[in-house]
């Protein structure tokens, strides 16, 4: 009866068993596994992982709840072994907790690495980027080839994040035989895998999953790569014809030594980190959900191509400031983040404070997941929510930008994602470009299976033939 009293009015969930609590209820999918369970239980619903409470959000009445109204009580994050072996000392912004060091770095992050400038400095960049893309492309188009879209796709946007932060391209061995792609999709996979040595505190150090053995052999591999990184941008020295890319931005903030806070050779790898894995894996994935549901859908890819003739025209590629007048790209975008919603479970909340949502008690220290995924198929709000129908949004105010709870792929907030601009640039840059140079022919079943990660992904590769369609 007295612990009773102290966790007070629980909201509801599944019964747990002894020692586990939940966790023999989640499969390979846990957003899937997650909504189905939230149906009978409701958009609240209280669970254990082992000995980790944990609160699961599945509708926008109760995201609005979390990531507003008591926003400020729900910023932080649950220590994650991840965040232990991959932040350099709690240096890093994504898994840092709530604390002045992360309010300090999350205005560095808005007002001088990612503002609307910056972003802007880069568009040069991209293109470059993308007019290789496009030429690799056109040539598997003369010969008619299969390209494998999912891994061409991810590879542009390894180069794009990599000269963002790094300022030059670098070869895949620089950083490790296994190459960027694979070394950053294992700390994406690092930082989401269940570890039960969160769960189970006195299990932490056997390490049965092996996880802290891999992570701290991932953060030799990036803290060797970074040191490079920073020591070719010393040997350069500082060229004022050119962009300030991240790295560069960093290091004059660290050697001008005005920053208000402790800034060292720390602190930008952390950031690095965080850039390289916030920016790609999240672009590339949505890429690919746009390209499936498109190739799914003839009819909706074909009302995208004709947007696109009467905005762009057959005569040239699509260029960034074309973007802005692509309604119905804007309408496929949406429709993609409700069904596939790249971070489908946002990135774990965690109390600061005991509080009471709802009329329940929420104890201090309760890990908060948020389920996007669950929120963007409930009947409640979206009509035939299994159909991916872009017309849906006409005449509708809803956005995904943090203020609409029923569309949150970017989450809402205080953590909500500050690289939402970026990412939106290079989503619509790449998906654009690739639905007006091409038809498209798809080659093997289009599947929908889903690999959960922190970010997910399709398990089998979109492979489809290319034919220019461009009259240049
Ligand atoms: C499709 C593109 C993207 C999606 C869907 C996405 C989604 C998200 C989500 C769901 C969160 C967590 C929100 C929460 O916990 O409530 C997040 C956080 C974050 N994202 Fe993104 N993101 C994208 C692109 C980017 C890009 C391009 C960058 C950087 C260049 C970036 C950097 C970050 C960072 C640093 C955080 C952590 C913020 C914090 O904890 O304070 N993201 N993102």
């Amino acid at each position: 009866a007295r612990r009773r009293k102290k966790t007070g009015r629980l909201p509801p969930g599944p019964k747990g068993i002894p020692v586990l609590g939940n966790l023999h209820m989640l499969g390979k999918n846990p957003h899937q596994d997650l909504h189905r369970i939230a149906k009978d239980h409701g958009p609240i619903m209280y669970m254990r992982f082992g000995f980790a409470p944990i609160i699961v959000v599945s509708s926008p009445e109760a995201a609005e709840l979390f990531l507003k109204t008591h926003d400020l009580v729900f910023a932080s994050r649950p220590p994650l072994q991840a965040s232990k072996y991959l932040s350099w000392g709690n240096r890093d912004l994504v898994f840092g907790a709530y604390s002045p060091y992360w309010r300090d770095m999350r205005k560095l992050f808005t007002l001088e690495l990612l503002s609307a400038n910056k972003i802007n400095s880069f568009r040069p960049m991209r293109k470059e980027e993308l007019d290789l893309f496009v030429e690799s492309l056109k040539e598997a188009s003369r010969i008619h080839a299969a390209v494998d879209l999912s891994a061409k796709v991810a590879s542009l946007a390894v180069q794009m994040s990599c000269r963002m932060v790094f300022g030059k391209k670098y070869d895949d061995k620089d950083i490790d035989e296994r190459g960027f792609k694979a070394v950053i999709q294992e700390a994406v996979k690092l930082a989401a895998l269940p570890n039960l040595g969160e769960y189970f505190p006195f299990l932490g150090v056997l390490d049965l999953q092996g996880l802290t053995r891999r992570m701290k052999s991932l953060a030799k591999v990036f803290d060797k790569f970074f040191e490079k990184v920073m020591d070719d941008h010393v040997q350069a020295g500082d060229n004022p014809e050119q962009v300030k890319y991240i790295v560069d931005t960093m290091m004059s903030i660290m050697q001008s030594g005005e920053c208000d806070f402790q800034f060292d050779r720390r602190n930008i790898k952390a950031i690095m980190l965080n850039l390289l894995i916030g920016a790609t894996d999240t672009t590339s994935a949505s890429v690919e959900w746009i390209l499936t549901e498109l190739l799914r859908n003839p009819t909706v890819m074909k009302k995208l191509q004709k947007e696109l003739e009467q905005v762009v025209g057959l005569k040239r590629m699509v260029e960034e400031s074309d973007l802005d007048q692509l309604e119905y790209l804007d309408m496929v975008l949406k429709e993609t983040f409700r069904l596939h919603p790249s971070g489908p479970l946002l990135i774990p909340h965690y109390s600061r404070e005991d509080s009471k949502v709802n009329g329940y008690d929420i104890p201090k220290g309760t890990r908060v997941i948020i389920n996007a995924y669950a929120i963007g198929r409930d009947p409640n709000i979206w009509t035939d929510p299994e159909m991916f129908v872009p017309e849906r949004f006409i005449g509708s105010d809803i956005d995904f930008k943090g203020k609409h709870f029923q569309l949150i792929p970017f989450g809402a907030g205080r953590r909500g994602c500050p690289g939402m601009q970026m990412g939106l640039i290079q989503i619509r840059l790449i998906a654009s470009q690739l639905v007006h140079c091409f038809d498209w022919q798809v080659t093997n079943e289009l599947d929908m299976n889903e690999e959960f990660g922190l970010v997910v992904s399709r398990v089998n590769h979109l492979m489809a033939i290319p034919t220019f369609r461009l009259q240049i």
